[in-house]
């Protein structure tokens, strides 16, 4: 049948070569001949004929590819991409924009990329990311080149980069010198957990989040309180108060560019999303004044934020790349970190039989109005647990690399300036790893088998080079602020307006998501919150 269609419409062709613009019937028939014979070659002889290649999604448009499904529901794209393949988990291609990114999601794989750092670079994948958030060419240059002997001031060299490292590694060893353990972690965890434990109080609860308010009791928004708890606080221990008061919405523009941050992990161009511009011109502007005024005067900012300010300047980068990278760094500390207090807090509150053996385990953590954070790491077992287990199901950031050389993975050849992306949601439902129940909530997994949080198959951090430095911060926040929450209120879930309950709220699938995606529009979980007696 397709040989009698390829044979009638090329001697009707031949016949007649003009007739493939004067006569429509012709045209569309060339036009569909030539399209099947593509669409046929990519997906069914070129894949038997390579076997050693990843094999493509099947997709209809050329060049446009995947790019539509992507930037929407990508988790569940790459599920579907998973079955197509019949769970084989091998190597497979997405295409966007023209790009060839493999998708890589059996764990042994998925730890080969982390440890091979040489073969597959994080450093690709983070300049794409300066671009992105809107550093110059220039500036870009000036943080990945190592700085020529004499080339810059020697006394802050000597101080700020003995070893005379490139900019980003500079910063990067900052910030680990900031969050992994020690003094100086201490000295951020208490500043960030003393804030969101102060605000989670009767006498300070109000805010946007609150949207109804009697003395007995408070009906909030969960995900407002989240976004405005969390990023208040880091903001305030990252750049002081300063920063609130050269922008007093600071907190405001900072949900608005969490919201809509995908633009810049994704080179979409931002001005194309008018919210997302203004937002980013006041945080700009409110960064910029807090860099311009003198150190004496910058009170209270944080140890590592001090430290990058001055590398900035010891490099000589430009204004405007110096604000658009403090706020990268900025958004890192306090994006993940909001959408998982509100996952945390949800999947605790509907089960009101873990609200209560969390409340008796962690009785003792709670000091007057401060919380050891110490003994709810050592010393609660069930809390850490339901802390994992919900990280292990809300994960949707996709870690991110560039193939530097051609190289071998289950079979497949991946070649050189590909990136690769490992899909962490995937990792953490595999059933093969989690089991029948790997959909499900169960919050004592990890309490059952604690090794499990050092499986190849659960990526909540991350791994390998980028392995998530605020990883300890995180989890002290994120469980301060549900324990503060259970101790300090009486909580029970309103019905809606017709009297029925609130279903449990529903993950964000319809943008793309650099991370922890937070819930859809009008998903949000709302509480009615009453002072409790601590007993
Ligand atoms: C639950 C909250 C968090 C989650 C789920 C999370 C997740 C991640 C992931 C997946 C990565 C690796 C990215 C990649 O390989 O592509 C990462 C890296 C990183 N995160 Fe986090 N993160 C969280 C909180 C934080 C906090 C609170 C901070 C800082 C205060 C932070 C700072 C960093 C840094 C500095 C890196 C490494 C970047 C580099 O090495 O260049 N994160 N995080």
């Amino acid at each position: 049948m397709l040989l009698e269609l390829i044979e009638a419409t090329f001697s009707s062709f031949l016949s007649n070569p003009w007739r493939l613009v004067s006569d429509p019937y012709v045209f569309f028939s060339v036009l569909g001949l030539v399209y099947t014979c593509w669409w046929q070659w990519t997906f069914t002889i070129s894949p038997l004929l390579h076997p050693e290649k990843p094999p493509d999604i099947p997709y209809w448009i050329p060049f446009v590819g995947h790019s539509w499904t992507m930037f929407g529901d990508s988790a569940s794209f790459v599920s579907r991409g998973i079955k197509h393949f019949k769970r084989a988990y091998k190597p497979f291609t997405i295409r966007v924009l023209g790009d060839q990114l493999y998708v890589v999601t059996c764990p042994d794989d998925v730890s080969n990329v982390y440890k091979k750092s040489t073969i597959f670079s994080w450093h690709g994948h983070m300049d794409m990311l300066l671009d992105g958030w809107g550093l110059s060419k220039e500036a870009r240059k000036i943080s990945w080149r190592k700085p020529l002997p004499g080339e810059l001031d020697p006394v802050m060299s000597k101080e700020l980069n003995p070893q005379n490292k490139c900019l980003i590694e500079v910063i990067e060893d900052t910030y680990k010198m900031q969050l992994l353990p020690g003094e100086r972690l201490d000295t951020m965890m208490s500043s960030v957990i003393d804030k969101i434990n102060a605000s989670l109080t009767w006498d300070k609860l109000f805010g946007p989040f609150v949207l109804d308010s009697s003395t007995e009791s408070r009906r909030v928004s969960v995900k407002d309180m989240c976004r405005t708890v969390i990023t208040e606080a880091t903001t305030r221990t990252m750049f002081g108060d300063l920063i609130f008061q050269y922008e007093p919405s600071i907190v405001e523009q900072l949900s608005i560019t969490n919201d809509k941050a995908w633009a810049y992990v994704f080179n979409f161009p931002s001005i194309l999303i008018p919210k997302l511009h203004r937002a980013r011109k006041r945080i700009d502007a409110a960064v910029r004044a807090c860099i311009n005024t003198p150190e004496k005067f910058r009170q209270g900012e944080g140890w590592a934020v001090r430290r990058v300010i001055q590398a900035l300047e010891l490099f000589q980068m430009d204004e405007e790349s110096r604000v658009s990278l403090l706020l990268m760094v900025l958004w890192a500390s306090y994006s993940n970190t909001v959408s998982a207090a509100f996952w945390t807090a949800s999947y605790i509150l509907y089960n009101p039989d873990l609200v209560e053996s969390l409340r008796q385990e962690t009785l003792p953590a709670l000091n007057g109005s401060a919380i050891d954070t110490k003994y709810l790491d050592k010393h609660c077992p069930l809390l850490n647990s339901t802390f994992y287990e919900c990280l292990r199901l809300i994960s949707g950031s996709a870690s991110i690399r560039r193939v530097n050389e051609d190289v071998t993975m289950s079979g497949m050849r991946l070649k050189a300036g590909n990136s690769v992306l490992i899909p962490v949601r995937e990792l953490h439902y595999n059933s093969s790893v989690w089991g029948k129940t790997s959909a499900d909530f169960d919050p004592t997994r990890f309490l059952n088998r604690p090794n499990l949080t050092n499986h190849s198959g659960y990526r909540p951090f991350g791994g390998g080079v980028s392995y998530c430095a605020g990883r300890h911060l995180a989890k002290a926040e994120i469980c301060s602020f549900v324990v503060a929450l259970i101790h300090r209120f009486d909580i029970s879930i309103p019905t809606d307006a017709k009297g029925r309950p609130q279903p449990f709220p529903k993950m964000d699938f319809t943008r793309p998501s650099p991370g922890v995606s937070l819930c859809e529009d009008g998903q949000d979980l709302v509480l009615d919150l009453r002072p409790r007696k601590m007993t």
